[in-house]
C-alpha cells in the first residue's frame, strides 16, 4: 500500500493540505516592458465604494492642517522596555512574518545550510534602540494592536519638487520618539533634482536625498538594501541590518512613460525581493500631472505593471505576494469647484471629497486596480502648496488641492482551488498572510516642496506554524535529547503523529535518521506543551547538524520544524549498538523490522490506527551511515 495515500478518511482532504508559505511564483507570460497604449482598458463592474480588507487606519479625526501629533510615550511600556543587558535570547526578533518564527525562541546558534534567523541581536551601541521598540508607533495615533511578532514596514512617498533635503527628517521617519521599531523603510521620492549637472554629481557621489536618509537611519541600525533611480524618481529600501540575510532575490526595474515612453521624468521604479520567504514588490510611480489626464495615468500605470524581473525569480509586479504601490500618482478631485474643495478642507469635511477623487473613482471601474487597497484619506490633500508654507497654491496656476500622493497595497489573490493554472499549486501562498495598515498620514511640517510627504506603517504577519518544536541548540548527552512541542488550537492531532530527526541536508521528509512518536496521553489533552525524548538507540552516531520535524499523520506533511542544532554524543554512546540491543520493541515489531531497508528511504510512518500496540519509539541506530531507521513507524503498524 502506498503510505502517502493513506489519509485519514475523517479529515476532509482540503483541510489536510498544509499551508506553506514560500516565495516565488511562475513568471507571468506578459510581454516585457512593452508600453500598453490601450485606448479602452477593460472596465470592471461597479462595486460599492469600500476599502476591501482594510482594518483600520488611525489618523486623528480629520484635522485640517493637524498640528504635529504628540508622540505618545507609553510609560508603562517604557518601563518594560528591553535593555541591551537582557540576555540575547530575549532580544531575539521573533517575527511571525518569518517562517516558523515561534520555533526560533530556542536560539540555535549553529551555522548550517538551512536558513535561520539571527540567533541574537548583535550588540547595539545605540542604547535607546531596544527601549524604543516597546513604544507605540512613532508619531501616530495608532490604535492597532501590534506585537513583536509583527514585521513592520514604513513607507514614505514625497514629491520633493527638486528641493534640497531638509536638515532634519527624523519626524518624517518617526524616529524622534519611538523610532527603531520599524523593520524596513521604503522611501519613494519624485522630482529629485535631476538637472544634468546635478545628475553628474550624483553619479560621482551619492545624491543628497539618499545621503540624508542614510545618515538619519544608520544610527538606528538601518542599512540601504537597494535603491533605484530613474531621473527624478528615486526608490530607497532600508532594513535593519540583522534582517539582511533574509532579504533575498533583490531586483530593481524602471519603466519610462514620459514622452511616449522614452523619457524618465514620469514612470515607475520598483524593487522586488523576498523578505523571510515572502515575495514583496515596492513600486514608486510618478504619473502624469493635470486633472484631465486621469485616463493617461491609468494607461501609464498599466504600462508600468508590465515590468518583468529577470532571473530565477522571473516574475511580474502583480505576481508578488504583496505589492506596495505609492508615489505622486497625480490623481485630482473632479467636478467640485475650487471654493468647494477648500471649504470641505477648512470645515474638516474631507469625506465630501472622497467620492470625487479620481483614483477612488477609478478603483470602482478599472480592472487593473482590482485588489489594490488604500486606507481612508483622513489627511488633507497634500498638493499643491506654496513652497515654504502650509498655504494652498496662490500662484497664477491656482491648482485645486488634491490627494496626489498615495500609498496602496495589494495581496496576490488566491487562485481558485480547482484552477488548472500554474499558480493554483501556490494558491495557499497568501491565504494566511495579513497586512495591517497602522496609519496613513501626511506630514504638514515639511514645506520645502509644493507637495507634503505621506507615510504609512504596515505590519505583515502570517499564520504561526501548527506545531512549534522547541529544542536545545546542542545535544551532548542522551539526556539532552528532549524536545517540547506546542500545537496550535486549530491543529488536529493524530496519535500517529511523529517527530523525525533529520540530518541537515536531508532531501525528503522520509529521510529521518530517527523518530519518536509525538505522544499525547489521555490526560494530556488540555495541556499546551508536551515533552518527548529520544532514547539512546534513536540517536545518530554521526555528529553534525540536525533538525527535528513534526510529521502530521492527518495532513501527510511536516507541520513544524526546528532550526538546526548540533548532536555530538560521547563515544561511549556512539560506539555502536546492534539493532538487537534495542529492547523497546515488541516481538511483532521485531518481526517487521525486515520491512524497512536501512539502505532505502524510510516509508512514511503513516500510522493507521491498527490493532498493534505502538512502540514507544523506534530504533534508528543501525550500522552504516547515514543512519536509517531499522524499523519505521509504518512497520510497527498492523497490516503494513
Ligand atoms: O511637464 P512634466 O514633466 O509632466 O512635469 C509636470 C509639470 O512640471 C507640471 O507643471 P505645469 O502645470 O506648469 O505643466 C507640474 O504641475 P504643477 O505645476 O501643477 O505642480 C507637475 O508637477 P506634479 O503635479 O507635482 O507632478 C510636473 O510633474
Amino acid at each position: 500500500m502506498d503510505p502517502d495515500s493513506q489519509r485519514n478518511p475523517d479529515i476532509p482532504s482540503s483541510s489536510q493540505e498544509p499551508k506553506a508559505f514560500t516565495s516565488g511564483t511562475e513568471s507571468s507570460s506578459s510581454a516585457c516592458s512593452a508600453p500598453i497604449v490601450a485606448s479602452s482598458r477593460p472596465k470592471r463592474p461597479q462595486r460599492t465604494h469600500q476599502v476591501e480588507g482594510f482594518t483600520d487606519t488611525s489618523q486623528p479625526d480629520d484635522p485640517v492642517f493637524p498640528e504635529l501629533i504628540q508622540e505618545k510615550v507609553n510609560t508603562s511600556a517604557l518601563s518594560e522596555t528591553k535593555q541591551p543587558s537582557v540576555p540575547a535570547q530575549h532580544l531575539q526578533e521573533n517575527k511571525s512574518f518569518r517562517p516558523s518564527a515561534a520555533t526560533r525562541s530556542h536560539i540555535s546558534t549553529r551555522a548550517a545550510s538551512l536558513p535561520q534567523a539571527p540567533s541574537h541581536k548583535p550588540p547595539v551601541t545605540h542604547s535607546t534602540v531596544y527601549a524604543q521598540r516597546a513604544l507605540s508607533v512613532a508619531g501616530t495615533s495608532d490604535t492597532k494592536p501590534h506585537t513583536d511578532d509583527d514585521f513592520r514596514v514604513h513607507i514614505i512617498t514625497w514629491n520633493v519638487g527638486s528641493a534640497m533635503p531638509p536638515d532634519d527628517i527624523t519626524s518624517l521617519l518617526g524616529l524622534n520618539a519611538g523610532g527603531g521599531n520599524t523593520d524596513m523603510y521604503i522611501i519613494g521620492l519624485q522630482e529629485v533634482n535631476s538637472m544634468i549637472n546635478k545628475r553628474l554629481k550624483d553619479v560621482l557621489f551619492t545624491d543628497q536625498w539618499s545621503e540624508v536618509c542614510m545618515d538619519t537611519l544608520s544610527p538606528f541600525g538601518y542599512v540601504l538594501v537597494t535603491s533605484q533611480r530613474m531621473q527624478g524618481v528615486l526608490l530607497l529600501v532600508f532594513a535593519k541590518y540583522y534582517h539582511l540575510p533574509f532579504i533575498r532575490g533583490i531586483q530593481t526595474e524602471n519603466t519610462r512613460t514620459g514622452l511616449g515612453g522614452i523619457w524618465g521624468n514620469k514612470g515607475g521604479v520598483s524593487a522586488r525581493m523576498t523578505v523571510f520567504g515572502h515575495a514583496v514588490c515596492f513600486l514608486n510611480c510618478h504619473l502624469p500631472a493635470h486633472i484631465e489626464n486621469s485616463e493617461k495615468r491609468m494607461e501609464d500605470f498599466e504600462s508600468i505593471l508590465q515590468q518583468q524581473f529577470e532571473g530565477q525569480a522571473a516574475m511580474g509586479v502583480l505576481d508578488h505576494d504583496i505589492v506596495f504601490w505609492f508615489g505622486d500618482l497625480n490623481f485630482r478631485i473632479d467636478d467640485l469647484e475650487m471654493h468647494m474643495v477648500k471649504a470641505a478642507i477648512d470645515n474638516n469635511k474631507l469625506s465630501v471629497l472622497w467620492d470625487k477623487d479620481q483614483l477612488n473613482m477609478a478603483k470602482d471601474t478599472e480592472t487593473v486596480l482590482e485588489g489594490f487597497q488604500e486606507g481612508p484619506l483622513k489627511f488633507p490633500p497634500t498638493y499643491k502648496f506654496d513652497v515654504g508654507t502650509n498655504t494652498y497654491d496662490t500662484s497664477g496656476k491656482k491648482r485645486k488641492p488634491a490627494w496626489t500622493d498615495r500609498i496602496l497595497w495589494r495581496m496576490r489573490p488566491m487562485a481558485p482551488a480547482n484552477s488548472a493554472s500554474k499558480r493554483s499549486s501556490m494558491s495557499g501562498l497568501t491565504s494566511g498572510t495579513r497586512v495591517t495598515q497602522h496609519f496613513y498620514r501626511s506630514h504638514m511640517e515639511y514645506t520645502v516642496s509644493d507637495h507634503k510627504p505621506v507615510s504609512s506603517i504596515f505590519t505583515l504577519q502570517v499564520d504561526v506554524p501548527l506545531v512549534t518544536l522547541i529544542v536545545d541548540d546542542e545535544w551532548r548527552e542522551v539526556t539532552d535529547a528532549v524536545t517540547k512541542f506546542k500545537v496550535a488550537p486549530n491543529y488536529s492531532r493524530s496519535s500517529w503523529d511523529w517527530i523525525g530527526l533529520y540530518k541537515v541536508g536531508f532531501k525528503h521528509h522520509k529521510d529521518y535518521v530517527g523518530y519518536t512518536w509525538a505522544k499525547q496521553e489521555e490526560s494530556d489533552y488540555l495541556r499546551q506543551e508536551h515533552h518527548v525524548s529520544f532514547t539512546e538507540e534513536e540517536l545518530p552516531k554521526e555528529p553534525g547538524d540536525y533538525i527535528l520535524g513534526y510529521y502530521s499523520n492527518n495532513m501527510n506533511s511536516i507541520v513544524g520544524v526546528t532550526e538546526p542544532f548540533q548532536i555530538q554524543l560521547p563515544s561511549s554512546v556512539t560506539s555502536g549498538l546492534s539493532p538487537s540491543d534495542s529492547s523497546d520493541f515488541t516481538s511483532e515489531d521485531e518481526v517487521k523490522k525486515g520491512s524497512s531497508s536501512s539502505s532505502s528511504r524510510s516509508a512514511t510512518p503513516t500510522g493507521q490506527e491498527g490493532n498493534v500496540q505502538k512502540p514507544h519509539s523506534a530504533s534508528s541506530s543501525n550500522a552504516g551511515s547515514p543512519v536509517k531507521s531499522s524499523i519505521s513507524p509504518e512497520a510497527s503498524v498492523s497490516g503494513k
